[in-house]
């Protein structure tokens, strides 16, 4: 396809849907909220998750070099688009925080979100903070379980057994990574699927692989992509996307996502041959790797949509913290080629919890029937 038609006709897609408003009628929607004004595009729930990153501080820059850039420029960037997670998700958060009261006062009850905190790592603890916070907002009730990095598995199972037999808690969140000394396999399975709001159980990962199956929960980071594109009104059936990540909570997923939603799938791994030219044939790119700044403008083809699921560290005096977050695909090289990108921060990273909010709210309205 030529490039400059794909950048129109995403760009009318992208502004056909410009305010991106939840009272749209025309936005397809992925959670099912109450089913009244909204209409959904897909039958599962998921959540996406990120690959567990290391607390490295990482340096790498991205500066604005190649000629075909300029070149670029002038076919994509007049449509160029920000897609908003950050904005996306409070308008999520408004929908469960809407359907959570109409539950409340239809039947008396309220989700429960139990997180499961092993060790001390800051960036783990932020998580949980935000998601504690994000629960709080829309009237999920949370049970935070903290322990200390030298607990046994034992102890981690015990506490998922009395969880899975805890009729208030709908849904459990084992924050990973767990401690090196714990078989996380073992953990994960441990999780009662009706309660696996991560979507991590190997049952739902193969019922989203298979055609014609439906997992319970999708993984909150995959979830959340797939959501972000919808809401966007990016279309994907028959598009090329390119998946750059293969972990189980980001890469896979997503992958096996956008296969269920008609495009047509390739994933670029550590061993693939020729990264680049692959991952320019994409129409929508989603980049899980964890690599800052990874993909380059040369590898993006003018007009394409890009999620950028990456959120790495790298060093930054002059920033408050001594760094600040940038993502795996180099924003400012970017801007200039697709016609949509996801920020890091406010792109992904709220999403994620948004869609672990919207899976409790799903496992909870499941186990009482409520419509
Ligand atoms: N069982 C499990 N489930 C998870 O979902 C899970 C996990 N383990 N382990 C760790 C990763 C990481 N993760 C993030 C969620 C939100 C942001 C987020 O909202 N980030 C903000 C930036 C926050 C900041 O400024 O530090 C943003 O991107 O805008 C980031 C990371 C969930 N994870």
């Amino acid at each position: 396809m030529a490039s400059s038609s794909m950048a129109t006709s995403i760009s009318k897609a992208l502004f056909s849907d410009s305010s991106i408003s939840s009272s749209s009628p025309s936005t397809p929607r992925l959670l099912p909220l109450g089913g009244r004004q909204f209409h959904f595009n897909h039958k599962f729930n998921p959540i996406l998750l990120r690959p567990s990153r290391s607390s490295d501080v990482f340096t790498r820059t991205c500066d604005t070099s190649p000629s075909f850039v300029a070149a670029a420029m002038a076919t994509t960037e007049a449509s160029f688009k920000v897609i908003d997670g950050k904005q996306t998700a409070k308008e999520i958060r408004d929908e469960i925080a809407e359907e959570i009261s109409r539950m409340k006062d239809g039947i008396g009850v309220v989700p429960g979100l139990a997180v499961i905190l092993v060790g001390d790592r800051k960036d783990s603890a932020t998580y949980v903070r935000n998601k504690k916070k994000a629960c709080d907002s829309v009237g999920i009730k949370s049970y935070e379980v903290r322990l200390p990095e030298t607990a046994s598995e034992e102890e981690v199972l015990k506490h998922i057994a009395g969880f899975n037999d805890d009729p208030s808690v709908h849904g459990i969140l084992v924050q990973l990574p767990l401690p090196s000394h714990m078989n996380e396999q073992k953990v994960l399975n441990a999780v009662c699927i009706e309660k696996d709001v991560d979507g991590f159980h190997p049952l739902n990962i193969g019922r989203l692989a298979m055609r014609g199956r439906e997992p319970l929960f999708v993984p909150c980071t995959p979830k959340g992509c797939i959501e972000l594109l919808h809401r966007y009104g990016v279309p994907i059936k028959g598009k090329r996307a390119v998946v750059i990540g293969r972990s189980n909570i980001v890469g896979m997923p997503a992958a096996l996502l956008l296969q269920r939603e008609d495009a047509t799938v390739s994933v670029v791994h550590s061993r693939t041959k020729n990264p680049e030219e692959i991952t320019r044939e994409a129409d929508i790119l989603i980049a899980a790797v964890g690599q800052p700044n990874m993909v380059r403008g040369s590898w993006i083809k003018p007009g394409a949509v890009i999620i950028d699921v990456g959120i790495n560290p790298v060093e930054d005096s002059e920033s408050p913290r001594g760094y600040r977050l940038v993502g795996d695909v180099c924003y400012e090289e970017a801007s200039k080629i697709a016609s949509a990108i996801t920020p890091v921060p406010g792109g992904v990273g709220p999403m994620t919890i948004a869609m672990l909010l919207s899976n409790t709210l799903t496992s909870a309205k499941r186990v009482h029937n409520f419509k």
